[in-house]
């Protein structure tokens, strides 16, 4: 089985480097499928397992997809097939994503039904609203959901009863080919929702208001392929920033924005962590001290929900009691069963847990629940006694690069075995495409 296994005590020095941030690059690549002719050229890609996924989806489509030296090239020029089977969209959930795309260029598209997953049921129904009110008929049986549209779809208001950060990309990309104006109302605000219209801007779309709540899409009749490189990772560095913290550290997280961060960076300051903004990054040292402090999860400007288990081992690690509330998703605390093993001292109440600080932290076997949860316990390993070993791989690989190798390049003790020497896929894939 494989496993990584962390030391804990050293303190993190030194440089790492930002990859290009998944949330992001998984809808622009999604998004690159609406353009009838060109190529889009899209950099600072990440080797994500998800990044694998979505061009296999994409391939699976008959588009001439391409991976190499960080860089995708797609070619959708060609007639693609409207169809993301189970195989796909039950390894990422994001599949979902090509939904909008196929039905704007073809009025016709059939995904698998994403059903829950461990953080919670996330239904898509929001989707299936804006695309309905925008004239399309959907239908869902067999485990499909299947949506048509007869002729172009119409420009509509869509009110989204969440800022659902996937239903306001899914409708910003169908509406980009739509007849006339298509307003979203209470959308999604994340920087990625930003990235994602600045793409479709360039391939010849009519955005305005990305990054507020109300989002204007007046459709054109056609978009071609463009270039384009990805912005970076901020819960990647998020992650970085916990690290560093944790160990009482002195990191620069080259390419961090701070403007993409800015309730992380206030809740870390609280907690008594030194966050100096520099040309390239953000530098992060960790105090002798930390303070407790509490956290609720809001969509962006707020606290984002994948910082919430690294949160929490930093915590762990501060004088006093924290509160964590969860607002997003209804089941986002497997981590607590996994960190209790670790002799956390954490209580469950509803949607919140109560940590109690500071803990001596001890290394066990531990299981990532889920992509972020299984970096936060990596991050608890750094500064607990003796070996932590962390199983369930494939989660932490859907979201980091080299995480591994980027810690033990800041001094921690750490490393990636495979207990059966079966040579890794994706270790694979990723020296075939460097
Ligand atoms: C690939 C990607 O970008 N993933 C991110 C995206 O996921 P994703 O786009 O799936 O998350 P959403 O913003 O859609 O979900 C937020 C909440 O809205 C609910 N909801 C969503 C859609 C819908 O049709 N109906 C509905 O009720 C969900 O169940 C959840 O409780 O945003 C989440 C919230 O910041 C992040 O944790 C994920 O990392
Ligand atoms: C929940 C996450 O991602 P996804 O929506 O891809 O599952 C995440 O990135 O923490």
């Amino acid at each position: 089985m494989e496993k990584i296994i962390v030391r804990g005590g050293r303190q993190l020095k030194g440089t790492v480097k930002v990859d290009g941030a998944k949330n992001a690059v998984l809808p622009v690549i999604a998004a690159s499928i609406i353009a009838s002719e060109g190529k889009s050229v899209i950099h600072e890609v990440p080797a994500l397992a998800d990044v694998f996924t979505i061009k296999e989806v994409l391939t699976n489509m008959n588009a001439d997809v391409r991976y190499a030296n960080n860089t995708v090239t797609v070619d959708a020029s060609k007639p693609l097939t409207t169809e993301a089977p189970f195989e796909y969209v039950r390894k990422m959930r994001a599949s979902v994503l090509v939904l909008g795309p196929l039905l704007a260029r073809y009025g016709h598209a059939k995904v698998a039904m994403p059903g829950g997953c461990a953080i919670g049921s996330r239904p898509i129904d929001l989707h299936l609203k804006g695309f309905e009110a925008m004239g399309a008929d959907v239908h869902v049986g067999n485990g499909y959901v299947e949506v048509s549209a007869k002729g172009r779809l119409k420009g509509a208001k869509v009110y989204l009863d969440v800022p659902s950060v996937g239903a306001t990309e899914n409708i910003m990309m169908a509406a980009a080919l739509a007849e006339g104006r298509t307003i979203i109302e209470n959308g999604a605000k994340e920087p990625e929702i930003v990235d994602l219209a600045n793409f479709l801007n360039k391939m010849g779309a009519k955005i305005v208001g990305a990054g507020t709540e109300t989002i204007k899409i007046d459709g054109v009749d056609q978009l071609h392929g463009v270039e384009h490189t990805i912005i970076a990772d901020r819960i990647e560095a998020g992650t970085f920033m916990v690290a560093s913290a944790i160990t009482k550290g002195n990191v620069l997280i080259k390419g961090a924005e701070v403007e993409h961060m800015r309730s992380l960076v206030s809740k870390m300051e609280e907690m008594g962590v030194i966050i100096e903004e520099e040309e390239d990054g953000i530098r992060v040292i960790g105090p002798d001290k930390l303070k407790a402090t509490d956290i609720k999860t809001l969509p962006h400007p707020g606290f984002p929900t994948d910082m919430q288990s690294q949160m929490m081992a930093l915590m762990l690690n501060a004088e006093g009691t924290s509160v964590i509330t969860e607002t997003v998703f209804e089941n986002r605390f497997m981590h607590v069963e996994e960190f209790r093993r670790m002799n956390a001292k954490l209580k469950i109440e509803g949607r919140s847990v109560i940590v109690e600080g500071p803990v001596e932290l001890q290394g066990a076997e531990v299981a990532a629940t889920d992509l972020r949860a299984g970096a936060a316990l990596i991050l608890a390993g750094l500064n607990a006694d003796g070996y932590t070993r962390v199983t369930e791989l494939k989660h932490i690989d859907r979201g980091y690069v080299n995480l591994t190798e980027k810690l033990a390049s800041l001094g921690a003790d750490i490393e990636r075995v495979d207990d059966d020497k079966i040579v890794i896929d994706l270790a694979k894939r990723r020296s075939e495409i460097s």
